[in-house]
């Protein structure tokens, strides 16, 4: 008798051993999808991890009931990273299951059943029992039933032998019904019939037929402007996008563009709309030739990663480091071999895509977490079968079924965006990179013109190597930066609302010039809220310890931890005073400040509230390239790698707010931000300009940024993280406690601190602490901070140590409704 091992996506640490039927002996291998009951009468897709002989002691195991595919979705070394994730990251295999295959592959209870196609119920009434036939005849009636229903259809509490018979006797199937269907979108299209498009000729005899019907010989005037046959008959191919072609420019009569339809003149046909549209040709093109300092860079990174593997390749922000990517790329197909291209999850645009397909055409493909399940599925399957040598895509990408992985690029490698947050696994994208590469012997490159500390240190100490480059790609010099005192301005008069004169003088002249602009403010710790002008009171969500945000299009307030809603109120609840003023500085203020200061100018917003529909980021974006919009507001998202050539000037509207949040990280992050913002600026031709306004102009981080001084900015800062013992110098790993009740949560933390205290000594632990906000969601927070030395220690030890305290705590009755979630490397 065989054995198998099977992983299921439950938070409990370990595989479930079942039995291996003998039917399915032959055919089983690891990494097979099988379909098992786990606990009552739910069904789970499983992967196996193992198959043995070793018989469970304690139990009987129950037998694997469907082998789900052929070739097995999930590698042996896809197993062995997951386990990798539960180990380092202090979670349940199950739950990195549960992020690294797309749904897509999870069948679950909630399967359905469906009659056999070729099975006819009438024809076999003899071969049924009662319960048997109840069920066919309510799946005549009703199609397909969840597997779940069945048990209440028949009144029986384990279905499971029943639905087995009639698989068996092929007079159903099990099926995978994926929730939601993956639908291509279709655009209507029309073009010329081909007749015509052949022979242009006969275009202009069809010219004279058309004499005296003006409507249908503009339609056909237009349709020849927009695809000029006569330079090329091909082009007529993919023809015009109909909605576009009758309303976009001079309008056309639809009636008479019908009836040349009708006439056969013009044709109607559908096409898929690609998920990125290519605009060029989808010829591929040869990778860009590198500018001497590109060249010498680019051999500088390959010398190191024979080296080291790992190569921090350090480029100032425009300096063309996608360049140099594609070249490494490059040579990675010409191998045979895969290479994965990681970007923030922001960072991903049709631009990026789009300046990519251009060069590796079909063997590029793209996984993101916004696509659907059959999309994400596509990806997969194209990866495991060698259609894909190239995936761009952000951190879920990892989790992919590499079979020849070779070189991993990560860009912006500092991007906080590379860390997961909830659910678990909290992984690090940039660290698992690091580890995925290895387990393939691959070569990793970091790439960043603000390298995260944690790598920067590294490559200090020789552990990476590291290659720079100090100039911008073309004649694009770094852009000038000019600090703006707001304090002084204020007492000279010069601030208009939240603007300098300098500021507003910039604007208006650049946008008179033709140039576009960007104003960049960091929302975060500075929003703007309601409060009462006689006593003070801030309106607070009823679930979260939070002030409301104020809206100003929909004249609403709102929670930013749970989305909860509430009208502006017109009197204080506290007080009673009518006196309800707005405070504080978000984007949406300073772009209506902007509208009322400057009247002509065109501004855009980019930040979370005008992103929220899937392609409107996109939309904004699109928007500002082609020149609709002369000044783009936005919070972090305008930082995140835009290469706009007409940005001549970029506006800081108050950098000190980052300085001063309460995190080991905030000066690190407030360098990041603001190099990057600038380097938004003067990509091409003419340098540019970035006006940071602040209330301390002495400030030492704003000279280095102004500089472009990263070493001594590194300096300064990892002299502050050894003196106050954190990363690099130590590990971190952060518990939130969580419960209903303020005094459970404070009751529990308190205890687990002091278990902690005893088993790893009073100086690794720190708290428990109330966070900042210390309720979300109705639940209480308190958060301990544990942490590890670098060297020196056994960090398994310790880590099992901290999961069996919680163990321990979670066992006792009066701390059942308590939650410990643990983050490994908290950013
Ligand atoms: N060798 C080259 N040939 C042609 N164009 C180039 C070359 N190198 C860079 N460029 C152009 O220069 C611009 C900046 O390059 P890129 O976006 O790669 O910079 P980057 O280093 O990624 O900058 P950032 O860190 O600011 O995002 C791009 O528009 C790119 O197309
Ligand atoms: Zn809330």
């Amino acid at each position: 008798m065989k054995f198998a091992e099977v992983l299921l996506p439950v938070p409990i640490p370990k595989s479930f051993c079942y039995a291996i039927p003998p039917q399915l002996d032959l055919e089983l291998v690891v990494g097979h999808r099988v379909l098992v009951e786990f606990g009552n009468r739910k069904m789970y897709t499983g992967i196996v991890s193992e198959i043995h002989q070793k018989v469970p002691e304690k139990y009987d195991p129950k037998p694997i009931l469907e082998v789900l595919e052929v070739e097995p979705s999930v590698l042996p070394s896809q197993i062995k990273l997951w386990q990798w994730v539960a180990d380092y990251y202090m979670c349940s295999i199950g739950e990195v299951l549960n992020v690294a295959l797309p749904s897509g592959l999870k069948l679950s209870s909630q399967s359905f059943l469906q009659i056999h196609p070729h099975f006819i119920v009438e024809e076999n009434l003899e071969r049924l029992n009662d319960r048997e036939f109840t069920l066919m005849s309510y799946l005549e009636k009703e199609q397909t039933i969840p597997y779940t229903q069945v048990g209440e259809i028949l009144e029986i509490k384990s279905p499971y032998k029943t639905i087995k018979n009639l698989i068996e006797m092929e007079a159903i199937l099990l099926i995978e019904k994926i929730k939601e269907k993956y639908k291509p979108k279709m655009e209507k299209r029309l073009r010329l019939v081909q007749y015509y498009a052949e022979q242009p000729h006969l275009v202009d005899k069809l010219f004279e037929h058309l004499a005296k019907k003006t409507k249908q010989e503009d339609a056909l005037l237009k349709y020849l402007s927009l695809v000029p046959i006569h330079d090329d008959h091909l082009l007529n191919y993919h023809g015009v996008n109909k909605r576009e072609f009758l309303h976009v420019g001079r309008p056309l009569s639809p009636s008479s563009v019908g009836t040349m339809t009708k006439n056969g003149i013009f044709e109607e046909f559908e096409r898929q709309v690609p998920r990125f549209e290519l605009s060029a040709a989808d010829k591929v093109q040869p990778t860009p030739v590198l500018s001497p300092a590109q060249q010498e860079c680019l051999e500088k990174t390959i010398h190191g990663l024979n080296e080291k593997n790992v190569c921090l390749l350090h480029g100032v922000t425009g300096s063309g480091k996608t360049e140099i990517y594609l070249q490494l790329i490059k040579s990675v197909i010409d191998n045979g071999e895969q290479a994965l291209f990681l970007i923030p999850e922001i960072a991903l645009t049709s631009q990026l895509v789009r300046r990519l397909k251009v060069y590796f055409g079909d063997v590029l493909g793209i996984y993101h977490s916004k696509f659907s399940d059959n999309e994400r599925v596509e990806t997969w399957k194209g990866v495991q079968e060698d259609q894909f040598q190239v995936i761009v895509g952000t951190r879920s990408s990892i989790f992919l079924p590499f079979t020849d992985l070779s070189l991993i690029i990560v860009d912006e490698e500092h991007d906080s965006s590379y860390k997961a947050h909830d659910p678990a696994p909290r992984y690090q994208g940039r660290d698992l990179a690091l580890v995925l590469a290895h387990m393939h012997h691959a070569k990793v490159v970091l790439g960043s013109a603000t390298p995260s500390l944690e790598s920067y240190y590294l490559a200090a100490k020789k552990k990476y190597a590291y290659a720079g480059l100090h100039e911008r790609f073309g004649d694009a010099q770094l852009p000038e930066i000019k600090i703006i005192d707001i304090k002084e301005k204020r007492k000279q008069k010069k601030m208009m609302d939240d603007f300098s004169d300098d500021l507003l003088h910039e604007l208006n002249n650049n946008t008179e010039q033709g140039y576009q602009s960007i104003l960049f403010q960091n929302r975060r710790g500075y929003s703007p809220y309601v409060t009462c002008d006689v006593c003070n009171w801030v309106p607070s969500c009823p679930s979260c310890n939070v002030k409301l945000t104020y809206h100003i299009y929909r004249n609403e307030l709102r929670c930013h931890y749970c989305g909860h809603k509430e009208h502006v109120p017109h009197t204080c609840v506290s007080c009673g005073s009518t006196n309800m003023k707005t405070v504080g500085l978000g984007t949406q203020k300073i772009e209506e400040g902007l509208k009322t200061h400057l009247t002509d100018i065109r501004v855009g917003r980019l930040d979370l509230d005008t992103t929220r529909r899937k392609h409107s980021y996109e939309q904004i974006l699109t928007d500002f390239e082609e020149g609709h919009i002369d000044v783009l507001v936005g919070t972090q998202m305008v930082t995140k790698g835009l290469d706009f050539g007409n940005v001549r000037l970029v506006g800081i509207i108050d950098a000190d707010s980052m300085l001063y949040y309460p995190d080991f990280r905030a000066h690190e992050r407030a360098f990041q931000l603001l190099t990057q913002v600038s380097g938004r600026a003067g990509r091409r031709g003419e340098t540019g300009t970035v006006i940071l306004q602040t209330h301390q102009p002495k400030e030492t981080l704003f000279a280095k940024v102004a500089r472009n001084d990263y070493r001594n900015f590194f300096r300064k800062e990892i002299k502050d993280r050894e003196q106050y013992h954190y990363p690099p110098y130590t590990r971190l790993i952060k518990l939130t406690v969580r419960s209903e009740k303020q005094d459970l949560t404070n009751q529990a933390s308190e205890k687990l601190a002091r278990l902690l205290v005893n088993w790893l000594g009073q100086k690794r632990i720190l708290g428990p602490q109330e966070p900042g906000i210390n309720k979300i969601r109705n639940y209480f927070l308190s958060e301990i901070l544990i942490k590890l030395e670098r060297e020196g220690i056994d960090l398994k030890k310790a880590k099992g140590l901290i999961q069996k305290a919680i163990l321990q705590q979670k066992e006792e009755k009066a701390f059942s409704r308590v939650w410990v979630s643990i983050d490994v490397d908290p950013q």
